[in-house]
């Protein structure tokens, strides 16, 4: 299978007055033709700056990257701001849970696929409205000759979200890239958004990076599941090895068993947050809240240890075990 998007030894570092801030460490990331990867951690823990900064979406004068990202097997330019506008807008796409912040209201729908088609296609008005109404009509929107001419405001929450997705898949883009804010999360748009997306993936083979701090959703969508904490990914592997028997770092522990279910009666709470940017120091940012932690902990340089061919854990008290 064709890889759609990889990272190696990826970092990212915020600079801020006289400090340069590690947010992402190392991170080795790939998603496949028709794969779903799943990219789960809590609150502030990188997953946004991940994906923004394999884009080039963060200003250079703040953001520092180091290692090598790859977008089907061409490795993105970032010295290049105009071939990096360019290939955001073929090979990535990005839909936001809140599809009203995505669409501007003055404009008809029809506007918006040709605001896109206009950047990056040398294609009519006529012909960009037909793509519009093939996608639309995919991703099940009735009369979709009527919905071009709609405004924003005259939509339905769900509606707007097939139509971002239909736009956002126009350029036939390499990775669809969904991510879920934390806050106001609408449980029955999320389902929506899970079944759309697994659809479109079985239908179309579309690539998907699905990040979200609910391992529910994840588990439910994903083919392969990478955890991230305080900006490294400190386990990886197939979501059929998402269970507490399997799964090595004692983060992912917590996390499935803070997941909610039927028979568990009160739920575990996952204490402490993980380390600012400011509080991060050497050592596994777990340590602080891990059950298993000890001294050596604290200096742990984090090095990736091989469970199996694929999957990976980043915690002293695997190494020798695998
Ligand atoms: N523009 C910024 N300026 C300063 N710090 C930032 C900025 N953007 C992100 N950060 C910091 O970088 C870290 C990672 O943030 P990021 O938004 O990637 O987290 P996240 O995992 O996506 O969280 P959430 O699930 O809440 O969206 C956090 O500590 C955050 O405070």
């Amino acid at each position: 299978m064709k890889e759609q998007l990889r990272t190696e030894k990826w970092s990212v570092y915020l600079k801020q007055q006289d400090k340069r801030l590690r947010v992402i460490t190392e991170t080795d990331l790939k998603i496949k033709t028709g794969e779903i990867i799943g990219l789960i951690g809590e609150s502030g823990c990188g997953k946004s700056v991940f994906w923004k900064s394999v884009l080039g979406l963060q200003n250079p004068a703040v953001w520092e990257l180091e290692g090598n990202a790859w977008i089907r097997g061409e490795m993105v330019n970032f010295q290049n701001p105009e071939e990096l506008r360019s290939m955001r807008g073929r090979e990535a796409a990005v839909i936001l849970q809140d599809p009203m912040s995505s669409f501007d209201q003055v404009f008809t729908i029809e506007q918006h696929f040709w605001e896109t088609a206009k950047a990056h296609t040398n294609w009519s008005r006529k012909e960009t409205a037909e793509k519009a109404v093939e996608l639309l009509r995919r991703l099940y929107i009735r009369e979709p000759e009527q919905v071009l001419q709609m405004y924003p405001f005259q939509c339905s929450g769900g509606m707007l979200q097939r139509i971002m997705i239909a736009i956002a898949l126009m350029m036939e883009p390499a990775v669809l890239i969904a991510d879920e804010p934390t806050t106001s999360v609408d449980v029955t748009v999320q389902r929506e958004i899970l079944s759309m997306l697994k659809e479109l993936n079985q239908k179309q083979q579309t690539s998907i990076l699905y990040i979200s701090h609910d391992l529910r959703a994840v588990e439910s969508i994903s083919d392969y599941v990478y955890v991230m904490y305080a900006g490294y990914v400190v386990e990886s592997f197939p979501v059929s090895r998402l269970k507490e028997e399997n799964v090595r770092h004692p983060y992912t522990q917590k996390l499935l068993e803070a997941r909610p279910s039927f028979t568990k009666k009160r739920l575990p709470v996952l204490q402490g947050r993980p380390p600012e940017l400011m509080e991060r120091q050497s050592g596994c940012p777990f340590a602080a809240r891990c059950p298993m932690a000890d001294e050596a902990c604290k200096t742990f340089d984090m090095k990736k240890t091989a469970i199996s061919e694929n999957h990976m854990v980043r915690c002293r008290k695997q190494e020798g075990l695998s």
